[in-house]
C-alpha cells in the first residue's frame, strides 16, 4: 500500500465484565454489602486498565476510554450531563431501584440483548456537565500509555433513546439546552489531551423524523468549532437515507458498519469530503464467525488507495461479543478454527491493518489461515443435515393453523380448566439461588453425579410446587431450576449448537448470558422437558404449565450462522419446538407456555424490513405452536414489549394467553390491545421483576384497576413481568403473595362476564 497511508486500529468499545466476570462479582459483593465501594472502584480500574492494556497488545492503536460503565453506558451518560446525580448510591439506586424509589425503564439497546437505562426527562429539564468519571478514566488512560479516544453517546441518540412522562413532550425540543453541555465537554476532554472523540450516534441508522434530521445538522453545527476531532459514529445497521445527512455534518471522521451494512460503502465513498476521516466497521461485532480477511481486503485497499488513511474497526463496539477464545478448551479445533471472540476480532483487525500497512505478503500466513478455516466451514459435513433441510424448507399451511378459531378453543379450555375469574400465574423460572447454581456448578464438574443433581433439582422443584399451591396460585409451574438459561438450556440439547464455557456477553448490570453458537441445521434428537414437566405435574392437581423457548427467541439469542438467511435457521429451530410442544401435550400438560422474549428485539431497525421479518418470525411461533388440540392452552410470554407498532402481528401468533411487560410502563401497552381489539387473554404485568423493590397488594391492584379499564376483565391474568430466577426468596415470597391477594382482591370488586369463567 502507499508509504503516506495511515491506517489505525480502533475497537469502539471493549467488553467491562471481566474475562472471569470479576466485575459482576464485585458489583454483587457490593450490592450484598459484603464489600465496599473502595473494592468494587479498585476491581473496576483494575478491569479497565487490564483491557486497555490488552487491546493495545492485540495491535489496537484507537482505545476507548469512558466505555468502562460500572452498569450501563446510557446511565453513565446521563450521570455525565447531569440528569442523575454523581455517586454510587445514586447510581444504582436509578438502575435497580431502592426502598424509597422505583427502578427506572430498561430496554433493549437497539436490536441487541443488551439493555440500558431510560433516561427519563421532563421538558424542564435542565442539564449540567459532571465529567470527572470522564476525566479520571482519560487520565487513567494516559498513565497506561495508551492512546486513548473518549467515548460518548452523542446528544441527538441520547434524547432519541430518553423519555418523558409528559404527555406529548419530545425530549429532542431538550436538544439547545444540552449543545452547550456537550461543547464544555469537549472542551475539557481537548484540555485534558484528548485529540479525537467518538462520538456514538448509532440512530443515524433509524428512520429518522425531521425533528431528529434537524437537530443531528444543529447539534454538529454547533460542534463544528468543537477543539476535540470528532468521529461520529454509526452502527447497527445502514445509514440509508440519512447518508447525506451524515455526510454533511461538520465533523473530522465517520464510522460506519460494513457488516450489517456492506452496500454502504460506495455511496459513503462517493458523498464523502476529501478530508474525512472514514473509519470502516469491517469486522462483525456482533457475531462470532472468523472474518473472511481476504475478501474484506478486496473491499478496502481501494479505499485505502483512494483516500491515504483511513480506521479500521469492528462494526460495532465488541460490548456484544464473548471476550475470548482461546478460554474455550472444550471446543474442537475444527469449530474453533471457524470463530472469533472480541480478543481475536482484534487480531483480524491488526492483521487487516498490517496488510494494508505492509502489503498482503507480510500477513500471508494468516490470510491464509482465515481462507482455510472459511473452506473448511463451507465444506463441514457437520453442518449438514438433508432431514432436517427438507422438513423444514417448504412448510404445509396447514402446519401453521390451530383446530379452530380463539372463541371455540377458548371455551373448550374453559371447560377443561376451570380456572377462577382473574387467573394467577408466574412466567416460568424461580429464583436461581447460589445453592442452585453451585449444585449445577458441582454437577458439571463432576463433584456430584447425575443421581445426587437429579434429586437436589426434583427437590426444590416440589417445594417450589408446593409453595405456590399453598400460596393460591392458579396455573403453577416447575421453576426451571435444572436450566441455566431459558437459551443455552434448549441449545444444549439441540444438534447443530455449539455451546461455551466462558463466552459470557453483559445482558444488563451483572447480569450475563452465554449464548449458544448455531453453526449446523437444527434438530431435535430427544424431548427435551418432558420429564421435569411430567414429574411437576405428578406433585399437584393444578394445572402444570410446560415450559419452552420459542424459536425467534432461540434464535435472536443465539449467535446465528451467517452462511444461510437467519428465517430458515429459524424455521428448522420451530420444527424442534414444535415436536416438544406435541410431546408435552401428549404427556398430558394441558397449557404450554412458548416465550417468545426476544421476538420485538430481534424487529429490524428499519419499518421497511419490518414486514417480512414478522412474517416469518411469526410463521415460525406458529409452526412451533399449531400443532396442539382445541383443548391445549398456547401461552407466550415477552419481556420488555415494546409492541404498540406490532400489535397485528402480536394477534397473528395467535397465543391463547399472552404475558407481558407492563409494570414499569404502568399498562401504558395495554391500549394497543384494546385499540386493536385484541381478541385472546392477556396477563399485564403487575409486578417488576427487575427491581429488588417488594410492590404492595395496592401497587398491584392499582395497576390492575388501570388493566381493566383498557381490557375486558374475562380476558385477564395477573402475573409479574417476567421470570422471577434473579430475584430472591425473600423478595418473591411477599411480592407472590401480594400479587394473589390483589387477584383476591379484584375478584371481590370488578366482575367478569364470562360465566364459564368461574370454577
Ligand atoms: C430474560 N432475559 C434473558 C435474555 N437473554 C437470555 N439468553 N436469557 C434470558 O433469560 N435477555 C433478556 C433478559 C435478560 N435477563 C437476564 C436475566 C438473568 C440473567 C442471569 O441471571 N444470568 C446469570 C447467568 C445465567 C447462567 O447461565 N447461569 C449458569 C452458570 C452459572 C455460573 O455462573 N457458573 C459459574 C461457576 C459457578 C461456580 O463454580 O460456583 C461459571 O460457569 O463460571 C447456571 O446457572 O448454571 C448471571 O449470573 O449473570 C441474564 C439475563
Ligand atoms: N420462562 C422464562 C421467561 C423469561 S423471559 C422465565 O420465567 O425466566
Ligand atoms: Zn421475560
Amino acid at each position: 500500500m502507499s508509504s503516506t497511508s495511515n491506517i489505525q486500529v480502533a475497537t469502539l468499545g471493549f467488553p467491562r465484565i471481566g474475562p472471569k466476570r470479576e466485575l459482576k462479582a464485585a458489583l454483587e459483593s457490593f450490592w450484598s454489602g459484603k464489600s465496599d465501594a473502595g473494592a468494587l472502584i479498585a476491581t473496576a480500574r483494575t478491569l479497565r486498565s487490564d483491557s486497555w492494556q490488552r487491546q493495545a497488545s492485540l495491535g489496537a492503536d484507537l482505545l476507548p476510554v469512558g466505555d468502562f460503565a460500572l452498569y450501563d453506558q446510557v446511565l453513565d451518560t446521563s450521570v455525565l450531563l447531569g440528569v442523575v446525580p454523581e455517586g454510587l448510591d445514586a447510581y444504582f439506586a436509578t438502575a435497580r431501584g431502592s426502598r424509597t424509589q422505583p427502578a427506572a425503564e430498561m430496554t433493549k439497546w437497539f436490536d441487541t440483548n443488551y439493555h440500558y437505562i431510560v433516561p427519563e426527562l421532563s421538558p424542564e429539564q435542565n442539564f449540567a456537565l459532571h465529567p470527572q468519571g470522564l476525566l479520571d478514566a482519560l487520565a487513567a488512560a494516559e498513565e497506561a500509555g495508551v492512546t486513548p479516544r473518549p467515548v460518548v453517546i452523542g446528544p441527538v441518540t441520547y434524547l432519541l433513546l430518553a423519555k418523558s412522562h409528559t404527555e406529548g413532550f419530545d425530549p429532542i425540543r431538550l436538544l439547545d439546552r444540552l449543545i452547550p453541555v456537550y461543547q464544555q465537554l469537549f472542551a475539557r476532554l481537548a484540555e485534558a489531551g484528548a485529540e479525537w472523540v467518538q462520538i456514538d450516534e448509532p440512530a443515524l441508522v433509524l428512520d429518522l423524523s425531521d425533528a431528529a434530521r434537524t437537530a443531528y445538522r444543529t447539534a454538529y453545527a454547533a460542534f463544528a468549532d468543537a477543539p476535540v476531532k470528532l468521529m461520529l459514529t454509526s452502527y447497527f445497521g445502514a445509514l440509508g437515507d440519512n447518508t447525506d445527512l451524515a455526510l454533511s455534518l461538520p465533523v473530522a471522521g465517520l464510522h460506519v458498519d460494513l457488516v450489517r451494512a456492506p452496500e454502504q460503502l460506495d455511496a459513503v465513498l462517493a458523498g464523502a469530503r476529501a478530508d474525512l476521516l472514514l473509519s470502516l466497521g469491517v469486522i462483525d461485532g456482533r457475531n462470532i464467525w472468523r472474518a473472511d480477511l481476504a475478501a474484506i481486503l478486496n473491499r478496502i485497499e481501494p479505499v485505502v488507495a483512494a483516500r491515504g488513511s483511513v480506521v479500521i474497526a469492528p462494526s460495532c463496539s465488541l460490548l456484544h461479543s464473548p471476550i475470548d477464545l482461546d478460554r474455550e478448551t472444550e471446543f474442537d479445533d475444527e469449530l474453533r478454527s471457524w470463530l472469533a471472540f472480541a480478543v481475536q476480532k482484534i487480531s483480524e483487525l491488526n492483521i487487516l491493518a498490517r496488510a494494508l500497512r505492509e502489503g498482503r505478503e507480510a500477513v500471508a500466513a494468516e490470510l491464509d489461515a482465515a481462507t482455510a478455516a472459511l473452506d473448511t466451514r463451507r465444506r463441514s459435513p457437520r453442518i449438514d443435515r438433508a432431514d432436517v433441510r427438507a422438513r423444514a424448507s417448504d412448510p404445509d399451511p396447514a402446519l401453521l393453523r390451530r383446530g379452530s378459531e380463539f372463541a371455540e378453543r377458548q371455551r373448550a379450555q374453559r371447560e377443561r380448566l376451570k380456572l377462577p375469574a382473574f387467573p394467577t400465574t408466574t412466567i416460568g423460572s424461580f429464583p436461581q439461588t447460589e445453592q442452585v447454581r453451585k449444585a449445577r456448578a458441582d454437577h458439571t464438574a463432576g463433584r456430584i453425579d447425575d443421581a445426587a443433581y437429579e434429586q437436589f433439582l426434583r427437590e426444590e422443584t416440589a417445594r417450589t410446587v408446593a409453595w405456590q399451591e399453598k400460596v393460591g396460585l392458579d396455573a403453577l409451574v416447575h421453576g426451571e431450576f435444572e436450566r441455566n438459561d431459558m437459551v443455552q438450556y434448549f441449545g444444549e440439547q439441540l444438534d447443530g449448537f455449539a455451546f461455551t464455557r466462558h463466552g459470557w456477553v453483559q445482558s444488563y448490570g451483572s447480569r450475563c448470558v452465554r449464548p449458544p453458537i448455531i453453526y449446523g441445521d437444527v434438530a431435535r434428537p430427544a424431548p427435551m422437558t418432558v420429564e421435569w414437566w411430567r414429574y411437576a405435574q405428578s406433585l399437584t392437581a393444578k394445572p402444570m404449565k410446560g415450559m419452552l423457548t420459542g424459536p425467534v427467541t432461540i434464535l435472536n439469542w443465539s449467535f446465528v450462522r451467517n452462511d444461510q438467511p437467519r428465517q430458515r435457521t429459524c424455521r428448522q429451530i420451530a420444527f424442534a419446538i414444535r415436536d416438544e410442544v406435541l410431546d408435552l401435550e401428549a404427556a398430558g400438560a394441558p397449557m404450554i407456555q412458548i416465550d417468545e422474549a426476544a421476538l420485538r428485539e430481534g424487529l429490524p431497525l428499519r419499518r421497511s424490513e419490518w414486514d417480512a421479518y414478522l412474517e416469518w418470525a411469526v410463521a415460525c411461533f406458529r409452526i412451533a405452536a399449531s400443532g396442539v388440540a382445541d383443548t391445549t392452552q398456547i401461552h407466550t410470554h415477552m419481556c420488555y414489549s415494546e409492541f404498540n407498532d406490532i400489535i397485528a402481528a402480536i394477534g397473528a401468533m395467535d397465543a391463547d394467553v399472552i404475558s407481558i411487560e407492563t409494570a414499569r410502563s404502568k399498562m401504558e401497552l395495554l391500549e394497543a390491545f384494546r385499540s386493536h381489539g385484541y381478541p385472546a387473554e392477556i396477563g399485564p404485568g403487575v409486578y417488576d421483576i427487575h427491581s429488588p423493590r417488594v410492590p404492595a397488594v395496592e401497587d398491584m391492584t392499582e395497576l390492575l384497576e388501570l388493566a381493566t379499564k383498557r381490557l375486558s376483565p374475562d380476558q385477564l391474568w395477573v402475573n409479574p413481568d417476567c421470570g422471577l430466577k434473579t430475584r430472591k426468596w425473600p423478595e418473591v415470597e411477599p411480592a407472590i403473595v401480594a400479587m394473589v391477594e390483589a387477584a383476591r382482591r379484584l375478584r371481590e370488586t370488578v366482575k367478569t362476564p364470562a360465566p364459564s369463567n368461574a370454577g
